[in-house]
């Protein structure tokens, strides 16, 4: 192996970096595991883990004496902290870390510019005494992922806009105003600035994907960056768009002006580290404090991105859909494509049979012939000699599936079913009617599925609850968000800030702030080192209509010959 590697030394004695052979990108182990793996024996001064496909990463160790701990503990052994089965460490001394394999040099989006120490240490060290002021006094708000404070106009992160009726926030610091001057001077923006935000990251936070709203601000977004680096990913607005991950060095400038500012997403991801985009390196976050000057906007915008630009507002909101036509259209952007997207991923994630469920088919007699409606990876159409079992599901990719394991199942749009009058005994449909946005539709589907069946023969349908308390008591879907609550991001969405009929962004494992909703769905970043390039690629929202105490049953009863056995 190391034969191959011209950069790598091997050393006879210890030092205090090793090679870690069957640990990289390759092998399925994630920067994060080797963190976990080393960190205990010491601190580590840098991690290098090669994102070209090798099967080694190096880490640094302050003292060789760390190193050598390390070694004796880990050498040929499985860590618990690696995931990936039959991953067997194989360790070695060596005299130096390797030169890095810089990755190819990406081009950087159209208008964005980088000024590397646009403020000295000691400029640094008084704004951050600024935040400490602010920090001591009363605190703008606490996000999720950060904190804020904000001059000049307040940021509704309902919205994403500004408040220009007030009541103001303080007037900026006199210290900024200074810099303010030297930015207008250098000619690096058109518009004094009048609304400062200023963000507070710990190490872990993050800002979730998003273009600054066109409407809200003028053309450049400046943002100063202090007290820690930090790699920045933007992503251009469209289908395929191209990632690109910047880094952001303490001290530095950085201006986003046409086509970053206005048809690119830029993020930071909620990490403890960063991979240095030249270097591949390891980047250990401290906290990082950024001052985001920018210009209030005062005229609609007029962009040369209109069908990225939000100058008309009402199409730009997510809303309930008001024709058949656009409920259709809202069906196959936030359900249909979705599924097909993170098919294997729910794949992965779908296994354990619902108890109820279990009972209900438990209960069918023998030689019935059931229909699962919506049936998705085919959970529940595993062999079982007792039943004949068929499903169907919109999603090809989640067909496949279910037909590798060797369901029987068709692709069919649940408002057309493809079979005839009374094919059925019984029929299924777990979490799928909540899918449709419309009443009308939903009406339309538990038809189909009645129709399905033979008279006499029963259905049992599931749907999400928007009631997700019982006496005083929170469901295991509320009580499971306490615990991984901070694995999601927080939606920064305020719901009267939307005008009625939007679709909120829900946080998942939290209560439901109205029926109709988006619902992200994370995909878990393939282990291909992508993830860490381009983390919020897998975010995905996913429509539904969460069902209240009795809607169901309504609906139901709006069918006929339908009979209610229980709830
Ligand atoms: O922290 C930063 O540099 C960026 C902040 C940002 O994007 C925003 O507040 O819109
Ligand atoms: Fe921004
Ligand atoms: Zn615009």
């Amino acid at each position: 192996m190391r034969r191959h590697d011209p950069d790598v030394t091997v050393s006879e004695s210890p030092t205090n970096i090793l090679y870690v052979g069957n640990s990289g990108v390759l092998c399925g182990v994630q920067w994060e595991e080797l963190e976990a793996v080393f960190e205990p024996y010491g601190p580590i001064v840098d991690i290098c883990v090669f994102p070209t496909g090798r099967p080694y990463s190096f880490v640094k160790f302050e003292s060789v004496e760390k190193a050598r701990e390390a070694f004796d503990a880990l050498h040929g052994t499985h860590p618990s902290q690696v995931a990936k089965a039959d991953v067997v460490f194989y360790l070695a001394f060596i005299t130096n870390m390797p030169r890095s394999t810089a990755s190819t040099d990406q081009e950087m989006p159209p208008g964005l510019k980088v000024m590397e120490e646009f403020v000295s240490e000691n400029e640094q060290q008084k704004l951050l005494d600024v935040v400490a002021t602010c920090s001591n006094g009363e605190s703008k708000g606490s996000l999720k992922n950060r904190r804020v404070f904000h001059f000049g106009f307040e940021f509704l992160y309902g919205s994403n806009t500004v408040n220009l009726d007030g009541p103001f926030p303080p007037p900026f610091p006199p210290i900024c105003e200074a810099l303010i001057d030297r930015m207008c001077q250098a000619q690096l923006v058109k518009h004094r600035p009048d609304q400062l935000t200023i963000n507070v990251y710990e190490p872990g936070h993050g800002i979730p994907s998003h273009v600054d709203t066109h409407s809200a601000f003028e053309d450049e977004i400046v943002s100063l960056s202090l007290s820690s680096d930090v790699v920045m990913n933007f992503r251009e607005c469209s289908v395929s768009g191209r990632s690109v991950a910047v880094r952001l060095p303490a001290r530095s400038l950085t201006i986003m002006k046409g086509e970053s500012r206005y048809a690119w997403e830029h993020c930071i991801a909620s990490r403890n580290y960063d991979c240095d985009p030249a270097s591949s390196r390891l980047i250990r976050r401290s906290q990082r404090v950024s001052f985001t000057f920018r210009k209030v906007r005062r005229a609609p915008c007029e962009c040369e991105f209109p069908q990225l630009c939000d100058r008309n507002r009402d199409d730009n909101v997510k809303k309930l859909p008001s024709s058949d036509t656009e409920a259709r259209g809202l069906e196959k952007t936030f359900v249909a494509n979705v599924y097909e997207e993170i098919a294997a991923h729910f794949d992965e994630t779908r296994y354990s049979q619902w108890r109820a469920v279990k009972t209900f088919l438990d209960e069918l007699a023998s030689g019935s012939a059931l229909l699962d409606v919506g049936c998705g990876n085919g959970k529940y159409l595993n062999e079982d000699i007792r039943l004949l079992k068929v499903g169907c599901d919109m999603s090809a990719n989640l067909c496949l599936i279910a037909s590798a394991k060797g369901a029987c199942v068709a692709q069919a749009d649940g408002l057309h079913l493809p079979f005839r009058d009374g094919a059925f005994d019984a029929l299924i449909s777990i979490a799928v009617i909540h899918h449709m946005s419309t009443v009308e539709r939903r009406l339309v589907a538990i038809g189909e599925m009645l129709r399905m069946l033979r008279p006499g023969g029963t259905a049992l349908i599931t749907v999400w609850a928007f009631e997700q308390k019982m006496n005083n008591e929170q469901s295991e879907y509320l009580k499971w968000g306490r615990n991984r609550e901070s694995l999601v991001d927080r939606p920064e969405d305020d719901a009267s800030a939307y005008p009625s009929g939007a679709l909120l962004v829900h946080l998942n494992n939290t209560a439901f702030q109205q029926q109709d909703l988006l619902v992200p769905w994370h995909r878990k970043a393939p282990t291909d080192g992508a993830s860490l390039a381009n983390p919020q690629s897998d975010r995905f929202l996913r429509f539904y209509h969460v069902f209240k105490r009795g809607e169901l049953e309504d609906l139901c009863a709006k069918i006929p010959h339908c009979r209610l056995i229980s709830t």
